[in-house]
């Protein structure tokens, strides 16, 4: 197959790259693909001879969105929508991944796919909205919802945790936010294999979650971290409000991924064996 890939640089793009070697893949970073131009983006979709579409490129800094809404939209709804239409229109499937801050964090339960959403914040809903216009487009499609992504590749939790663990002997970590981490790699494997499935059964079109487990704490997943790479960090449990962000964060980031691993026969990804082969990747692991 010939994969269509929109971003270059970001965690789940380096993996889909890595992990992609069964196709042919076209991709587009930001300079070639800007999403906050939503109709040169959908150009290049038009003019492609791909078999299928990855959507990994969104505006990802959750604080940010506060104050940059508009930017957020083009480039987490207004451009995955007219992708959506045109992907429609070639009669090809489409990709797309979502979060788990398109849910308001209440209660303890595991989040379905088809609870209903409600976000905290501008980033949530600006990716909410991205997924009701894909769905809206009325083509073949697979929205992967997934929540705290990781990898050895850009920013994220675990980079954080490496640099702030080796410099102080103390982080004080929220505990009362709960959810899956998510290695990009097994993410990229989900993405890869949806593509290849709608392709062959556009039946599958629909919603679903990809987030890592067992279910943890930010400050559970910070010692983690410090156990696998050997430091000799401490962690200091705090709520959230002793925490204060622009963005309010979701207490319960808990998903359910039975739909995904009953449709696409994906296992849930074990993020503590991802963790290893992150902190491997970056030589960061206990001697
Ligand atoms: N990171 C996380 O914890 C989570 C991420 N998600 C979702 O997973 C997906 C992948 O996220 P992740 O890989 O972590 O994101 P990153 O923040 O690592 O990377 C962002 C990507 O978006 C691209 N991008 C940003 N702005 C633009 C723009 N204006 N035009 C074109 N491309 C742009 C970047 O482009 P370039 O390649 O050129 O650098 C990069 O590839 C996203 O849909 C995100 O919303 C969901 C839950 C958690
Ligand atoms: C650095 C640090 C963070 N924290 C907390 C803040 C926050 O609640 C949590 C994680 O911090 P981050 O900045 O990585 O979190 P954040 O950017 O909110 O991560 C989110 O990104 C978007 C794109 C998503 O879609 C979500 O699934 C989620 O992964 O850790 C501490 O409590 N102490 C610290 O020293």
């Amino acid at each position: 197959m010939k994969l269509l890939v929109f971003g270059r640089n970001g965690q789940l793009a380096q993996e889909v790259r890595r992990r992609a070697t069964a196709h042919e893949l076209d991709i587009r970073g930001s300079s070639d693909a800007d999403f906050t131009d939503p109709e040169a983006c959908a150009a290049i979709l038009a003019a492609s001879d791909a078999d299928a579409v990855i959507i990994t490129a969104a505006y990802t800094a959750v604080d940010k969105a506060e104050t940059e809404e508009e930017t957020a939209r083009l480039v987490n709804a207004a451009t995955p929508a007219l992708l959506a239409e045109a992907a429609r229109a070639k009669g090809i499937p489409l990709v797309h991944v979502s979060t788990d801050y398109v849910f308001d964090g209440s209660g303890t339960t595991p989040f379905a796919p088809d609870h209903p959403t409600a976000p905290l914040g501008a980033y949530g809903r600006t990716k909410l909205a991205g997924e009701e216009a894909i769905r809206a487009a009325g083509g073949t499609h697979a929205i992967l919802r997934t929540s705290w992504v990781v990898s050895a590749h850009g920013n994220n939790f675990v980079k954080t945790m490496l640099r702030l663990g080796a410099e102080r002997d103390r982080l004080t970590i929220v505990a009362d936010q709960i959810g899956g981490p998510t290695p990009a790699a097994a993410l990229a494997d989900a993405c890869i294999a949806a593509a290849e499935q709608l392709a062959l059964d556009p039946s599958k079109s629909g919603t679903y979650h990809v987030s890592g487990g067992p279910d943890v704490s930010w400050a559970d997943f910070a010692r983690e971290i410090f156990a696998q790479a050997g430091l000799s960090c401490e962690v200091a449990d705090i709520p959230s409000s002793d925490y204060p962000t622009p963005a309010k964060r979701p207490l319960n980031s808990r998903m359910d991924n039975s739909l995904t691993q009953t449709v696409f026969g994906l296992e849930r990804p074990d993020w503590k064996a991802g963790l290893r082969d992150i902190l491997a990747d970056l030589g960061a692991e206990k001697s």
